[in-house]
């Protein structure tokens, strides 16, 4: 017994050891390694599914590209030793939040290899956080494979001018997130799955296809871009209320009906959707009876109709005498916001349904409430009703502080004298409510008649980058200044090009549109409400801006005046001097440093990097608008100088 030997006399003591230690102690222990044990798991499993969505990448693309030797385009470097969202790999987008790959856009590389979806799909990190799929303008051939559904994600797929064929797989009608499908100007053949039951699909683009078979009944009001021109489509067109030309149907011999010129016979199918397909099995006589119920139903519907809306009228007069003896007060008063809509407003208050709920981009006959935690069940009504505070008045109109009965608080902007047809701000409004940005405020819902435009937003209560530079005392420091730049570049960058295609900018940014939220990070506001015909005319588009115009460009002088009040600290307009003519007027004379704010120097912030924001600045404010970077430049160029900023911060400490 006594000679166990050294091996036996450790275990012992360790034994012996872990008896001393308290039981609470002991459990203490266990739970730190478990802790620790679980960890180890799951970076390695982190590391392991990074480098297989490396790898899938890299594969996806040697297949696209059809160059397997790894030479597919001299500018796209993808390799397995970098990364793809910290190596800003081109083509590739990631959420700046957790680094998962959001956009694969590829589009004119001149490939000619195959489209292997498949690839993509089936891995799961990559089918979880992909939204945006484009290889628009290669030679691409292949077919959507059915896996296409597994990247349950995508609100855009777009595979135009390639030479792809095949039918398209019935899952891509399982895409319940796809707002943006185009797959025109290919090879595909065969009839098009359901797709009229993704209810948020806005985009559609089939032309100089060989698809056949009837068009499924989209809803055409949701839609900005249609088109099925020159395929082998059949039977009627899905019922249109004048959203779409001919020109969105034609070189489809068997297709008829509005806009075509060829009227439908009864042996022309109707487009269908799932409920008429299996209703169109069970025969005529019984479609007949379901016609006449139809009739009947829409009968007593409109007698209810009649009836429920003489008693609002009622209601509605008693509510406008109500809010006309309201409380009425001066610019910065409370008031309530009813005193000083127009009278067609307030009429439309009197006719509205009142019973707006929060779904998702919902038409009420008035306000219309996208989803969001804090409109929900916003009303029409209740806006009228709350107390509200005129906080300014600019060219664009005015902008009130509104406090609802839930507390919570808004802001409704009263947009002035903008003739744009109802149906296009709505568009205009749908759209800029699926571009979200962490860092952009969206509208939480809008009202819209022939005179009235009001969009509400979220307070914020920190106030604008304006009031935070140009207040007193001084107190943004030169790394929260750079940082600001930073976050509302790539803000600005992502949203230029969410929207680019619709040409809808922000048209007015300054900083006074650069709002702090409650974590004080700053969010651009107001986005795309400027008027468009106002978009040339923008306050700091510079004067060689109208005429042929980039109106992105705009965007971007706006921005580097901002970085101008960033890195100087002085007012756009002080003193009657322009900001803009200032800096170069001083950089000219080689007099840089006086540029800078004092209390800046006063900081020992670092004056190269405050060089190299500045010449970012000067670029951004260039006369001609050509010469001026594209957002997405900005927001590298930024981002680099903010990366040197935190390395250098990492050094000293
Ligand atoms: N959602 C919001 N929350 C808190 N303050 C806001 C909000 N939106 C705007 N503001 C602030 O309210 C003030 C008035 O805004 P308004 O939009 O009327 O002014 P403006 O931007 O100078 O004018 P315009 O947009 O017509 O050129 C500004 O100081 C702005 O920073």
């Amino acid at each position: 017994m006594e000679n166990l030997g050294p091996r036996t006399t450790k275990l012992v003591i360790s034994h012996k050891l872990i008896h001393q230690i308290p039981y609470s102690s002991q459990m203490e222990i266990i739970s730190i390694w478990v802790v620790v044990f679980v960890t180890t798991l799951s970076l390695l499993n982190i590391i392991s599914c990074e480098d297989e969505v490396k790898r899938t990448l890299i594969q996806f693309l040697s297949q696209v590209s059809g160059h397997n030797d790894g030479q597919y385009n001299s500018t796209l470097v993808w390799k397995q030793d970098s990364d793809p969202c910290k190596d800003l790999w081109q083509g590739v987008y990631c959420d700046p939040h957790n680094m998962s790959i959001k956009r694969l856009l590829l589009d004119s590389f001149n490939f000619s290899g195959t489209l292997d979806v498949a690839m993509l799909c089936n891995l799961q990190p990559l089918a979880a956080s992909l939204t945006f799929l484009s290889l628009d303008g290669n030679k691409i051939r292949g077919v959507i494979a059915s896996e296409i559904g597994k990247c349950t994600q995508l609100t855009r797929l777009h595979l135009s001018g390639n030479q792809l064929a095949g039918e398209l797989p019935s899952s891509l009608a399982m895409l319940d997130n796809l707002k943006r499908l185009d797959i025109s100007n290919n090879h595909f053949s065969g009839a098009l799955p359901n797709l009229s039951r993704i209810s948020g699909l806005n985009m559609f683009l089939a032309q100089n296809n060989h698809l056949r078979g009837t068009i499924p009944a989209f809803n055409l009001s949701n839609f900005d871009q249609f088109n099925v021109s020159f395929n082998n489509f059949s039977g009627h067109i899905p019922i249109l209320h004048g959203y779409f030309s001919a020109d969105s149907f034609l070189g489809n011999p068997d297709l008829c009906g509005d806009p075509l010129t060829k009227n439908c016979t009864s042996n022309d199918s109707m487009p269908l959707s799932e409920a008429h397909a299996s209703e169109e099995s069970k025969g005529p006589p019984r479609e007949q009876i379901l016609m006449y119920l139809g009739y009947a139903a829409l009968g007593v519907i409109i007698v209810l109709l009649v009836v429920l809306k003489l008693c609002r009228r009622k209601k509605g007069e008693n509510k406008i005498e109500a809010m006309d003896t309201g409380v009425s007060a001066n610019d910065g008063g409370v008031e309530k916001l009813s005193n000083n809509v127009s009278s067609e407003y307030k009429a439309e208050v009197s006719r509205s349904e009142f019973s707006v709920t929060s779904e998702s981009g919902m038409v009420s006959p008035s306000l219309i409430v996208f989803s969001r935690p804090a409109a929900t069940e916003l009303r029409l009504e209740d806006l009228l009703r709350a107390p509200a505070e005129l906080i300014g008045r600019g060219k664009n109109g005015s902008l009130y502080k509104v406090m609802l009965d839930n507390g919570i608080m808004v802001v409704v902007k009263r947009i002035k004298d903008w003739t744009i047809p109802s149906h296009d701000f709505k568009q205009r409004m749908r759209i800029l409510s699926e571009a979200k940005h962490p860092h952009v405020l969206s509208p939480l819902a809008f009202y819209c008649s022939k005179q009235e435009k009001l969009l509400v937003y979220d307070y914020q209560q920190n106030g604008s980058l304006l009031k935070l530079l140009h207040g007193t005392p001084k107190t943004l420091d030169w790394t929260s200044r750079l940082g600001i730049a930073a976050t509302i570049a790539e803000a600005l960058a992502f949203m230029h090009q969410e929207l680019g295609h619709h040409g809808i900018v922000h048209g007015n940014l300054k900083s006074s549109n650069i709002l702090l939220n409650k974590n004080m990070e700053p969010c651009i506001s107001e986005y795309g409400v400027m008027r468009m015909d106002d978009q040339r005319a923008s306050p700091f588009a510079s004067p060689m801006d109208t005429g042929a115009l980039d109106i992105f460009k705009g965007d971007v002088y706006g921005f580097g005046v901002i970085l101008l009040e960033l890195l100087t600290g002085k007012l756009v307009k002080g003193n009657g001097i322009d900001l803009t003519d200032w800096v170069q007027s001083v950089v000219r004379e080689e007099w840089t440093g006086e540029v800078f704010d004092k209390f800046l120097i006063s900081e020992c912030a670092s004056e190269e990097r405050m060089v190299n924001l500045l010449q970012v600045a000067i670029r951004c404010v260039n006369g001609s608008p050509e010469a001026r970077p594209s957002m997405n430049q900005v927001a590298l160029m930024i981002n680099t100088i903010k990366e040197d900023e935190e390395k250098s911060l990492i050094y000293e400490v």
